[in-house]
């Protein structure tokens, strides 16, 4: 089993500190999380932190995996070099391994994240042709080749259409289960947040405000502290919880 804690992290751009103290509890993996908050409250800032692009004190605990084994997928993820979908996937699934001969092993990992994402069409076109959406495609195919046992993915899910969204995210909810991996995912879509992620970790003004199972997190109180809005959640008729926007604030309430 992978668990990724934070103890007491802290997390900087230089003298800019954004997180003094960030702690969760253990997050178990095989299912997935969410990480949410409003705008600028440090959600990628976290991730770069426990991805290792940033400094800082406190502790980032990784069981059951190597950090080897962790694969972070930025929000900005425009790829620009002069490659074909697959010589890029490739690509990223040598990246940290020695010499360029792909076993078969390699050439069927390569297949099999292309067909899982339903791009094997897309194989031999140049990445500056493609869509925005089709290069989310890439970016998501790139981070799992490698079969990652702890992801990070930075809202993996904004140049989808609507279809996209749901095949990317049920795909991601079978790679935890099938690998049982920690798959954290910032979301904006709070109805994504409830479908989709069993736990969620929430930030704020570069703390973390709540950890625990999505329903009990996402209460109405803890939406107003985030956004300013108010929320219910109700039960649809099919019995899944979906979040009903009623309003926003006026500043100052
Ligand atoms: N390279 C940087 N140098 C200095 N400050 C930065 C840098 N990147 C981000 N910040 C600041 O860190 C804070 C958190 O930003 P971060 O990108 O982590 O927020 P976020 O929650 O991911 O936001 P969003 O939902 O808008 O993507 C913001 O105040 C931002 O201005």
């Amino acid at each position: 089993m992978v668990t990724l804690e934070l103890d007491r992290v802290e997390a900087r751009y230089g003298r800019k500190i954004i997180y003094t103290d960030a702690t969760t509890p253990a997050i178990s993996g095989g299912h997935l999380t969410a990480l949410i908050g409003p705008n600028a409250a440090g959600k990628s800032t976290l991730f770069r932190r426990i991805a290792g692009q940033l400094a800082g004190s406190g502790q980032v605990r990784i069981t059951g995996a190597d950090r080897d084994d962790l694969r972070y997928m930025p929000q900005d993820t425009a790829i620009s070099a002069a490659l074909s979908v697959y010589e890029a996937v490739i690509l990223a699934l040598k990246q940290g391994r020695s010499g360029w001969r792909l076993s078969a092993g390699e050439l069927a990992a390569v297949d099999a994240i292309l067909t899982r994402l339903k791009i094997t069409a897309l194989a031999e076109r140049q990445l500056a042709e493609l869509s925005g959406g089709q290069r989310q495609l890439i970016s998501i195919a790139q981070t799992l080749v490698s079969r990652p046992r702890l992801v990070l993915m930075d809202e993996p899910t904004s140049a989808l259409d609507l279809y996209r969204q749901y095949e990317v995210l049920e795909l991601l909810r079978s790679y935890a289960a099938e690998t049982g991996a920690v798959v954290v995912l910032a979301l904006h879509d709070l109805n994504q947040v409830m479908r989709s992620c069993t736990t969620t970790i929430a930030v704020a003004e570069g703390r973390v405000v709540a950890v625990g199972p999505t329903l009990e997190v996402l209460s109405p109180a803890l939406i107003r502290r985030l956004y300013a809005i108010e929320s219910r959640v109700e039960t649809c008729s099919r019995g899944c919880p979906m979040m009903i926007v009623d309003g926003a604030l006026e500043q100052g309430t």
